[in-house]
């Protein structure tokens, strides 16, 4: 019986990659910089002392780490026996989005240009805004810059209260975010705000409308809740996910946003869940269901937006000791010929300038599927997974990267 089991932990990287100083990223690390500030005392909110990840570790997480960067980091001190299969894995995506990340991964890497909005402030062109403001019927829209997604709800969260316009927004990456309060402006009429700003941003190539919706009384309490949604644009190719689904009538389970990244293309079934506990959980129920021929895949979202972007050092060191010690819970459910699979879409090194990602390796740590324990070495692109995923399944082959099955 032929399982996949894919967990996407968004944005941990494992090391600046080789082209990262093109992105000015440079000496990134989200885990060994995590490490780094837990070893030395600087990452003592709501948990203490060296990172622990003993699962993680026993599957080569630190080993993948160490070959990617070099050197071990502080605090680690890698186990004797590791069981896993690990390698660390070269982006050749043109981005350190999460759409590239994802679609990279399961075999179709973005080799064309995203459209950006590059100016910081009055980021959007005012036919667009203008387009969008008719055609949703919006008093006006409010932002209009690069921002950080919960800075600006401190900013501009009470005007939008008062005014009934949305928050719109920008980053370095290709995105168009609208935030709008759930009950004053209204959940569902944020969806369609959304989507009208969908078809207008076709022509600009821009990847994804994100909506943000939030909820609270006032500065001090506005909280971003997990009815977010993401609009993407298709996969330019078939992923290893519709080749599943077309080709062997297989079943692709999405947890958490994995569907939306996908533009819902090669998806059987979907789950949402809100936070790691809830994620977790529902990867475990849909293991106990999946048949032969089954891809469950995960998106752990809140390392990127709670912690990576939050550059939050304590919080995602502990969202990830919270995520290892769920661990064997997952191992303890595997049958012998199920493939494990741990990844990353991109890094968001909390120790970093700025608020964005980092252009990092992503691990690639792999249980089962016949694999033997030991590296997996460095991978050219993330499309490996996706070449091991068609490989493991029986579909035709992908047109990028190469099995390590
Ligand atoms: O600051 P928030 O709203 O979390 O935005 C972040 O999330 C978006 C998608 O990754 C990016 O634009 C990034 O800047
Ligand atoms: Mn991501
Ligand atoms: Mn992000």
């Amino acid at each position: 019986m032929k399982r996949a089991i894919v967990l996407v932990l968004d944005s941990f990287g494992i090391g600046a990659s080789a082209d990262a100083a093109a992105f000015g990223d440079e000496g990134a690390d989200t885990l060994g910089h995590i490490a780094d500030a837990c070893a030395g005392g600087k990452a003592n909110q709501g948990r203490q002392g060296p990172l622990s990840l003993p699962n993680l570790a026993r599957l080569g997480l630190f080993h993948a780490h160490a070959d990617s960067t070099g050197r071990v980091a502080e605090g680690v001190t890698l186990p004797a026996e590791v069981v896993g299969s690990y390698g660390y894995a070269q982006e050749l995506s043109s981005g350190k989005d999460t759409p590239s990340g994802h679609w990279e991964m399961a075999g179709v890497p973005v080799l064309f240009d995203w459209g950006y909005f590059l100016d910081t402030d009055s980021s959007f062109p005012v036919s667009l805004t203008e387009a969008l403001i008719e055609q949703a019927r919006l008093p006006g829209i409010l932002g209009n810059c690069h921002a950080s997604g919960t800075t600006i709800l401190e900013q501009l969260g009470e005007e939008h209260t008062r005014s009934g316009k949305p928050i719109c927004y920008t980053s370095a990456d290709s995105v168009f975010q609208i935030a709008a309060h759930e009950e004053h402006f209204g959940l569902e009429r944020l969806y369609r705000v959304c989507e009208i700003a969908r078809e207008l941003l076709m022509p600009y190539n821009i990847g994804r409308v994100i909506a943000r919706p939030f909820t609270g009384n006032s500065t001090v309490d506005f909280s971003r809740t997990g009815n977010r949604r993401d609009y993407s644009i298709a996969p330019p190719a078939p992923t290893v996910l519709q080749k599943l689904v077309e080709e062997k009538r297989g079943e692709v389970v999405s947890i958490g946003k994995i569907a939306d990244i996908y533009a819902h293309c090669g998806i059987t079934r979907k789950v949402k869940a809100t936070g790691l506990d809830a994620l977790f959980d529902a990867t475990l129920d849909a293991l106990e269901g999946a048949g032969d021929r089954s891809l469950i895949m995960t998106n752990f979202v809140d390392f990127d937006s709670s912690f990576g972007h939050r550059r939050d050092v304590s919080g995602y060191a502990a969202e990830l000791e919270a995520f290892d010690r769920r661990l064997p819970e997952l191992l303890a459910r595997l049958q012998p010929e199920d493939l494990l699979i741990m990844t990353a879409d991109h890094g968001c090194d909390p120790t970093w300038h700025g608020t964005e990602h980092t252009r990092e390796y992503v691990p690639v740590i792999c249980l089962g599927g016949g694999l033997s324990p030991g590296t997996l070495g460095r991978r050219d692109t993330f499309a490996d997974i996706g070449q091991s995923l068609a490989r493991y399944f029986g579909t035709s082959p992908m047109d990028y990267g190469t099995s390590f099955l």
